[in-house]
């Protein structure tokens, strides 16, 4: 039985414990929360990992689990992630953006290696995150992404604003640049661009566009890759989840998935 805490209890953290609950392999502890979100996380948490706690702070409940996973936002790598690794807890991480903070990837590896553990970057919205980070090794030449995703999507970022979003009647190009400087601006729209970085190229050599596009229903994810290995190009068209419609279905799971690889006898 591997005995899982939680950071987060929205779109990703809900639909992870939802498919999960049936699991006899896997178990919630603990869910964690910001303080003012902690009342209405407890029925939710409740409903569907009746055993759970909801917390603010792992350290508080003395808890140690066989692995802690990251479904809340770029903050709470510094906040939750760091510290675990620190005290030796195995973590894996959805908030992949947050890594384009200069520094922190390498705090991040001093940490893991502090607490002598691991910390997983998981795959999320993309897909073949395994044939990037192998076609590194023998050398890549590029990596181009394009994230295309509705206009909705793109509410409450620094687009919003720039752009009449309610009003876009072609596809616009709302960002151009790199990957570091996307997942900076886009905290909750590029991390996908980040991910691609570190399995490939870097944050400062993966170009990125971002656009905005009110012919699409799904979030497009567009890689091309070239290097030594030969090239691929993969169109991922995710399915938005109702509860958050910047966040791809995949990403869910992604997450079940991964608890799954490491609770279960076969892993793949
Ligand atoms: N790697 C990938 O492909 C993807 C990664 N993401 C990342 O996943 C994050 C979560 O996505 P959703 O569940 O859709 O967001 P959401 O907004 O629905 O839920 C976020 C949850 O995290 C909690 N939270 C926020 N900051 C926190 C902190 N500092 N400490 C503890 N809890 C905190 C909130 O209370 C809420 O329960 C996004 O912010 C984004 O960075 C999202 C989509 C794809
Ligand atoms: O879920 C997605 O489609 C991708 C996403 O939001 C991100 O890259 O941050």
């Amino acid at each position: 039985m591997l005995h899982v805490s939680m950071i987060g209890c929205g779109a990703i953290g809900i639909g992870v414990m939802e498919l999960l609950k049936s699991d006899p392999e896997v178990t919630f502890d603990v869910v964690i929360v910001p303080e003012a979100h902690m009342e209405a996380a407890r029925p939710v948490v409740f409903s569907l990992a009746p055993h759970a706690r909801v917390a603010n702070r792992l350290e508080e409940l003395g808890q140690r689990p066989d692995l802690l996973i990251e479904c809340a936002g770029h903050k709470a790598i510094e906040e939750h992630i760091i510290p675990a690794l620190k005290r030796g807890i195995p973590c894996m991480v959805v908030s992949i953006g947050a890594l384009s903070e200069r520094g922190l990837v390498e705090r991040l590896e001093e940490a893991a290696r502090e607490g002598k553990t691991q910390v997983q970057l998981l795959s999320g919205a993309i897909g073949a995150i395994d044939a990037l980070s192998a076609a590194r090794i023998g050398g890549l030449d590029s990596v181009v992404y394009t994230g295309r995703k509705p206009p909705a999507a793109w509410k409450d970022t620094p687009a919003d604003g720039l752009f009449d979003l309610d009003n876009l009647k072609t596809a616009t190009v709302i960002f151009e640049g790199t990957a570091r400087e996307a997942a900076r601006l886009y905290p909750k729209n590029a991390n996908v661009a980040a991910t691609l970085s570190l399995a490939g190229l870097g944050l400062d050599h993966t170009q990125v566009r971002l656009l905005a596009d009110p012919a699409v229903t799904e979030n497009v994810h567009h890689v091309e890759a070239k290097g030594e290995f030969g090239g691929f190009e993969l169109t991922m068209r995710g399915k938005p989840l109702a509860a958050n419609p910047k966040t791809s279905a995949l990403t869910v799971f992604s997450v079940v998935r991964a608890l799954g690889n490491r609770a279960h006898a076969l892993s793949i």
